[in-house]
């Protein structure tokens, strides 16, 4: 497995690569890597020659300075699991490589009405730093396919649309989240948590199971049903921030003509704001 942290090394080798008619998958991530990510790396590894993976905490996506700083950053560790897992390069570039010029002036990538909605209103300018970034990579890395995690549910989204918008030629593959065994989505910030907090962690899920349930039964109380959800995430110790129940489709309003729904949980346990997604196909009567 190949280690490189500059991009005219990783050119060097994507031409190459390209030459040799290999099929390039992509899977950006964060580092700090987890069953989660690996997931990531298998479904990759299944539809492409090779495995790119991308370690990067992107400033620009991060709206508190405090976050940004104390976020993980195990890059030794990580090559050892991607090493094991067969990842054939993995990109680590220092923030320099990637803004030269800092991120103030640097070009962006938007993408209008799903950048600011929900996720995006709770963390400003966040998904301005994510579209710009995986754009960034996509025209680094010249992928032919590029995976995401179903658990950053509007992220997925958000890409989708990029791609479709912006006429990338990589075909965008979402893996479905990973879990603990109680029921807890694997994600890096859980590492924030104490023994006691992670301990009752698992209520996200099983509130959201609850309500997903519900929906499906056929209750489309929107508002009472988060209600009574917020305040059993409240009871259970955590601090509901943002529950939501939308068009799966859409991320708009659930409507009458809606296919399917999706839960969206976010909420705070002491440091760490985990968020958490489910998606419901909606039964409509005939005629
Ligand atoms: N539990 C999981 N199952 C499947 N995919 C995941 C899971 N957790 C993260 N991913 C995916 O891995 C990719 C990289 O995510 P990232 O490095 O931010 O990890 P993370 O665990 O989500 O960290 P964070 O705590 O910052 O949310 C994203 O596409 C994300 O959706
Ligand atoms: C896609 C991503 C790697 C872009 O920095 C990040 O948002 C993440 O880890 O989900
Ligand atoms: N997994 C999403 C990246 C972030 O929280 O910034």
């Amino acid at each position: 497995m190949l280690i490189i942290e500059t991009l005219p090394l990783l050119r060097q080798h994507i031409r190459r690569l390209r030459l040799e008619g290999k099929r390039i998958a992509l899977v950006p991530t964060m580092g700090n890597l987890h069953d989660g990510h690996m997931k990531l790396v298998d479904e990759a590894k299944a539809r492409a020659d090779v495995v790119v993976v991308s370690i990067f905490v992107n400033p620009m996506q991060f709206d508190r300075p405090d976050d940004l700083a104390r976020y993980p950053r195990t890059l030794q560790e990580d090559c050892e699991k991607l090493n094991k897992r067969k990842a054939d390069i993995v990109f680590a570039p220092a923030p320099a490589e990637i803004y030269p010029q800092g991120t103030d002036t640097q070009t962006y990538v938007d993408v209008p009405g799903i950048s600011t909605m929900l996720e995006g209103a709770s963390r400003p300018g966040h998904f301005r730093g994510v579209s710009t970034i995986v754009s960034k990579l996509f025209n680094m890395v010249q992928p032919d396919i590029a995976c995401f995690g179903e658990k950053d549910y509007q992220q997925l989204q958000l890409i989708r649309k990029m791609v479709a918008d912006m006429g990338y030629d990589i075909e965008i593959v979402g893996v479905p989240t990973v879990r603990a065994k109680d029921g807890l989505a694997l994600s890096s910030r859980n590492g924030y948590l104490t023994a006691d907090q992670r301990k009752i962690a698992p209520a996200l899920s099983k509130v959201m199971n609850v309500l997903a349930d519900k929906l499906q039964a056929g209750e489309r109380n929107c508002e009472e049903l988060i209600a009574i959800a917020e305040q059993e995430v409240n009871d259970a110790g955590l601090r509901a921030d943002d529950i939501q129940i939308r068009d799966a489709d859409t991320l708009l309003a659930l409507s009458d003509s809606s296919q399917r729904a999706v839960v969206l949980m976010a909420a705070w346990l002491g440091q760490a704001r985990l968020i958490d997604n489910k998606v419901v196909e909606l039964a409509h009567q005939a005629g």
